[in-house]
């Protein structure tokens, strides 16, 4: 039984902290220590990507157990990907693409979701949808910063997370721009560190995330 929280708007979901973590979760039972490792850092909206079998069990565990965490689902790429995650305990959803079916069941399902856009044509649909609040994948891949400030001009009341190929080297970049509200990045969180345990490691890097901002 999943018991829903105050809703909540992707601003907010961006705002919190200038890093969105990107998580990919093996194993359930890391879940749990992962969330309090990057709480115990400073951030607590955390993204669990549906890239692995377990990956709906760990947003379930985090919503349960981490009640200082908002657990989020990532790789949104079906309507059934935005149901599975809502019944989960996803408080919000990032999707590495946009169709007018998944911003219709997000909203339909009260999960407030950051499209994932790269094309100004995309922007465009997830616009006339209702959504300003963008996931920009994949960032560096698609042209990185040059591209933010050339949209800048023409989408002017859009604002962007820029994900993909986003590090803790070029995010104060990205950060600095007017249209970008937070990055997104699975730099907090090292598939090696994750497996080893070390969460102090992890909350480390969580630590030096949130300084981005302003330092
Ligand atoms: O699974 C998804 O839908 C995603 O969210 C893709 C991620 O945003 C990128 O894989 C993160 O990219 P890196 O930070 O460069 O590792």
């Amino acid at each position: 039984m999943v018991t829903r929280q105050p809703s909540l708007a992707a601003v907010d979901v961006m705002r919190d902290a200038p890093v969105i973590p990107v998580i990919v979760v093996d194993d359930a039972a890391q879940a749990v220590p992962l969330a309090r490792a990057l709480v115990a850092g400073g951030i607590r909206m955390l993204e669990v990507t549906l890239r692995t079998p377990v990956a709906l069990a760990a947003i379930e565990a985090i919503a349960r157990d981490v009640p200082e965490a908002v657990a989020g689902a990532g790789t949104i790429r079906s309507v059934a990907d935005a149901r599975a995650a809502v019944a989960a305990g996803a408080r919000f959803g990032v999707s590495p693409g946009y169709t007018s079916a998944i911003g219709r069941a997000c909203r339909d399902a009260g999960l407030p979701l950051l499209p994932g856009v790269a094309t100004g044509s995309e922007i465009l649909l997830a616009a006339e949808d209702g959504y300003t609040e963008l996931k920009f994948f994949p960032a560096v891949q698609a042209g990185g910063v040059a591209m933010l400030k050339a949209w800048h001009g023409p989408f002017h009341d859009v604002r962007f997370c820029p994900t993909g190929g986003v590090s803790a080297a070029n995010a104060r970049e990205f950060l600095a721009l007017p249209n970008v509200v937070c990055v997104g990045g699975s730099w907090l969180t090292p598939a090696d560190a994750v497996k080893a345990g070390d969460w102090d490691r992890i909350t480390r890097l969580a630590r030096e995330a949130v300084a981005l901002r302003g330092g």
